[in-house]
This record gives structure tokens, C-alpha cells and sequence, in this order.
């Protein structure tokens, strides 16, 4: 294994330090290091992050290979700054048993660009009618801990409630796509003033908050714990402070769209803005970056849903819901909060966190003497245009293409080995 020694970088922006990283560690940290026969990465004006942990991530492996696999969304992630992205489970054949899951695991540890952490389904099928084989997969080489019917609610209360039951056993997690389905039939868009001057169907956002309502009431009563997908409205962190203040062991996720875009973007009739939950207002997105500078909602998660062209190159209305995010998702953080949280606060929601919800103990920590090399260099000084061509993933559905978005990432690490040097994947 290579040793490298990275010059002069700026742990959560603090002093510069330089790290020798070996064997998979970080072997030594100070000032003036030396190590004969290092290879030196000058880290001099970056910053240092503890590598990105995405708790949501479509990776389309298996079935969809023609809009991502696991490696070019590995790539797409490690290219981000992630060390490890968990896999949602609606693929086809769906993630909702053990040789599956184990198959996207050993695809993941294959392209060897980030640790791919699959999410089990918590319905055979994604139907919401039967629970699938959540134990099984558990137990199994890839060690599911979280589960999610995402892309679709567990609608059904006594399903939901026996999901949470079941995973309280190995402390795993129902991560909850909060859509109360008998709302938003034939939904196009948020619900509210813009739908209705462009004659769409809205979904609105009761529908997403009756089922968060309904289900921190569910693990409550269970004790178990609930992960609240991509919230999207100011009422659902309403009902989420609640929550917290009780005691209810809920955490909740928010997207770099949500905190960044708004319902405006549909008046363009452009499909790359449909996403689900729906782009929502200004005060929504207001509501949102309070709530994750509180708090309130824990972490920054990106809901990257690659489509391939035929599925977003169309009319509005047969087009898939769902953008790119995991490289563009740090950048639109920086831009959207930044002066907020500070760089502690954006390793807190975009790593720390994410890793302790997924269980994940050898990501989200700090560099440190001993500890896992899992981190990302980033240059906040750097800014680049969006080249949806330029981008690793195999789609192109990126909201963000020919904007300029604040810092790059420029290296990253997976267990002492760089995944990205000098702004491009290794491998
Ligand atoms: N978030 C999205 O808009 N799309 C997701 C699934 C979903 O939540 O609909 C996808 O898999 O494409």
C-alpha cells in the first residue's frame, strides 16, 4: 500500500496539518511531517472532511444498468467527497432479500470506490402488502440495518407498525417515503399557487405530513426507530420538533434540492425539476435550512435518482420524478448553509450523523491518529460550472447544468487509498 502524506490541510477548517496516512490509517498528524518514500498530496488551502456518508442513493443496479450501475454511481459519489453511500432497495428485481442486497454489497465492494451499504425493502415487491425477509437480510454478508419502501409509502398503519416492531430486535431503522398515496393521485407538482396557474395536479403537503404524524405516533408506541425520508415541507418540521421534544427516536433527512429550489422551476415545463416529494415554496425551503441548522431535521441527504434520457427527456407528465445529487450535493450545502453551520456543522449532517443512523462505524469520524483514512479534501475557494456531460454518472438529469456552484471536492480517501486525486476518480 502506498503511503501518502497530505500537506498543510485544514481539519473542519481549522490550522493547517499534515496527516501521513498508512496502512488504511491515519498513522501520524502535525506540523513540518516527513516520510521517505510518501507520496505527497499538497492539501494547502483545502479542507479536510471526514468522509461524506449518503443515506440516500439510487444506484439502479440491478435492472436499470442503462442509468446507473454501482460503479458509475460509486464514481459519481467518491467524485462528491462520500466514503459510503447507502443503496435504496427499488431496483428490479427489488432489494427485498438476502441474495440481492448481497449482490449489490459485493458490486459495491468490486468497484472499490466508496463502501456501498444496501437498504433492504420492508415489502416484498415494494407492494406494501407483505414484509419481506427484513431478518435474512439482516443477517446476511451485507448486514441491512436500515429499510425502505422508497419511491413508495408503507401506507398501511398495521404493516408500518409491525416493520418498526420486527427491526427493533437488531436496533435496524424503517427509513419512512412519507406519501399518504390517497392524497396524491395523479400528482404532477407541489400543490399550491404555481400548480394551479399551470393547470397541474398538486401534491400537497398534508400528505406528507399526516404520514410523518402517523408514524412518530407508530414508533413511539413501539419504541423503535424511524428515519423520515426527503422531508419537504415547514409542517412536517413542525411535527418532527414535536417528536424530538417528546423523546421519539426519529431522525430525518433533507435534500440539497429542497434547500435550494422551489416550485417556480415547473413554470419552465422542464421534467428535470419533477421530483418527488415535489419541489415545494420559498418558505418551505426557508423552513427547511432553519430546520437543519437547528437541528430539527439531522441530515443532508441526496435522494441522487439518475434517470436515463427517454425517462426525462419528455412530456412533463410521463416523465420519471427524480434528479442527480451526489456530486453536486457538498457545493449546493456550501452555497445554501455554510455560513450557518460552519465546517463542523456540514461534517456533523453530511457524515457524523448519517454514519451513526446506517451504522456505519468506520465512516463519519474525524481525521484523527488511528482512525480509518475515510475523508475528502475540499477547496472552498474553487468554483466550477456544471457540465451535466462532464458528470460520472451514467445520467444526466442534473437541475444544476451550466451553474457555477461554490467549492470542489479535490481528493478522497477509502481507507488510505484516494478514490479522487487532483479533482478526478482513480479508477
Ligand atoms: N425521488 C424521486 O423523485 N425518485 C425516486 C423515487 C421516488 O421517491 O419517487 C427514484 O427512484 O427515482
Amino acid at each position: 500500500m502506498t503511503t501518502y502524506l497530505i500537506k498543510g490541510a485544514r481539519i473542519l477548517g481549522g490550522e493547517p496539518t499534515d496527516l501521513l496516512i498508512r496502512d488504511g490509517v491515519v498513522a501520524e498528524m502535525g506540523s513540518g511531517l516527513s516520510a521517505a518514500g510518501a507520496r505527497v498530496v499538497d492539501a494547502d488551502g483545502l479542507v479536510a472532511l471526514p468522509g461524506l456518508v449518503d443515506l440516500h442513493t439510487h444506484l439502479r443496479e440491478p435492472g436499470r444498468e442503462d442509468a446507473e450501475t454501482v460503479e458509475t454511481g460509486s464514481r459519481a459519489a467518491a467524485l462528491g467527497g462520500y466514503t459510503a453511500v447507502c443503496a435504496m432497495a427499488n431496483t428490479s428485481p427489488v432489494a427485498d432479500t438476502a441474495g440481492v442486497v448481497e449482490q449489490v454489497w459485493r458490486l459495491g465492494r468490486e468497484a472499490g470506490l466508496v463502501d456501498v451499504q444496501p437498504i433492504g425493502a420492508v415489502t416484498v415487491g415494494l407492494n406494501g402488502e407483505q414484509l419481506a425477509e427484513l431478518g435474512a437480510m439482516a443477517d446476511s454478508a451485507a448486514r441491512v440495518r436500515i429499510f425502505s419502501d422508497d419511491g413508495f409509502c408503507v401506507a398501511d398503519p398495521r404493516l408500518m407498525r409491525r416493520a418498526l416492531e420486527y427491526v427493533k430486535a437488531f436496533d435496524g431503522v424503517i427509513a419512512q417515503h412519507a406519501e399518504e398515496p390517497r392524497l396524491t393521485v395523479g400528482a404532477q407538482m407541489h400543490e399550491g399557487e404555481v400548480a394551479a396557474r399551470l393547470g397541474m395536479t398538486g401534491w400537497p403537503a398534508v400528505a406528507e405530513e399526516s404520514i410523518i404524524a402517523r408514524d412518530v405516533l407508530l414508533a413511539e408506541h413501539v419504541g423503535a426507530r424511524l428515519h423520515v425520508c426527503h422531508v419537504s415541507t415547514a409542517g412536517s418540521v413542525g411535527i418532527l420538533r414535536w417528536a424530538k421534544e417528546r423523546g421519539i427516536r426519529v431522525t430525518a433527512e433533507v435534500t440539497p434540492h429542497h434547500l435550494l429550489l422551489t416550485d417556480e422551476r415547473a413554470t419552465s415545463y422542464d421534467p428535470v425539476y419533477k421530483v418527488n416529494p415535489p419541489l415545494r415554496t420559498a418558505a418551505d425551503v426557508a423552513a427547511l435550512r432553519a430546520a437543519l441548522v437547528e437541528g430539527v431535521v439531522d441530515i443532508v441527504a441526496t435522494d441522487h435518482a439518475p434517470h436515463a434520457v427517454e425517462d426525462k427527456e419528455c412530456e412533463w407528465a410521463y416523465a420519471r420524478p427524480g434528479m442527480l445529487g451526489l456530486e453536486t450535493a457538498l457545493s449546493i450545502v456550501i452555497d445554501t448553509a455554510l455560513d450557518q453551520l460552519g465546517w463542523d456543522g456540514i461534517a456533523q449532517r453530511m457524515s457524523r450523523t448519517p454514519a451513526r443512523i446506517a451504522g456505519l462505524t468506520e465512516h463519519g469520524l474525524d481525521p484523527a491518529v488511528g482512525v480509518p483514512a475515510n475523508f475528502t479534501l475540499v477547496d472552498p475557494a474553487a468554483r466550477w460550472t456544471v457540465e451535466p456531460a462532464d458528470l460520472a454518472s451514467r445520467s444526466r438529469n442534473t437541475p444544476y447544468a451550466e451553474t457555477t456552484l461554490p467549492a470542489r471536492v479535490v481528493a478522497t480517501f477509502l481507507r488510505g487509498e484516494p478514490t479522487v486525486l487532483d479533482g478526478k476518480a482513480t479508477k
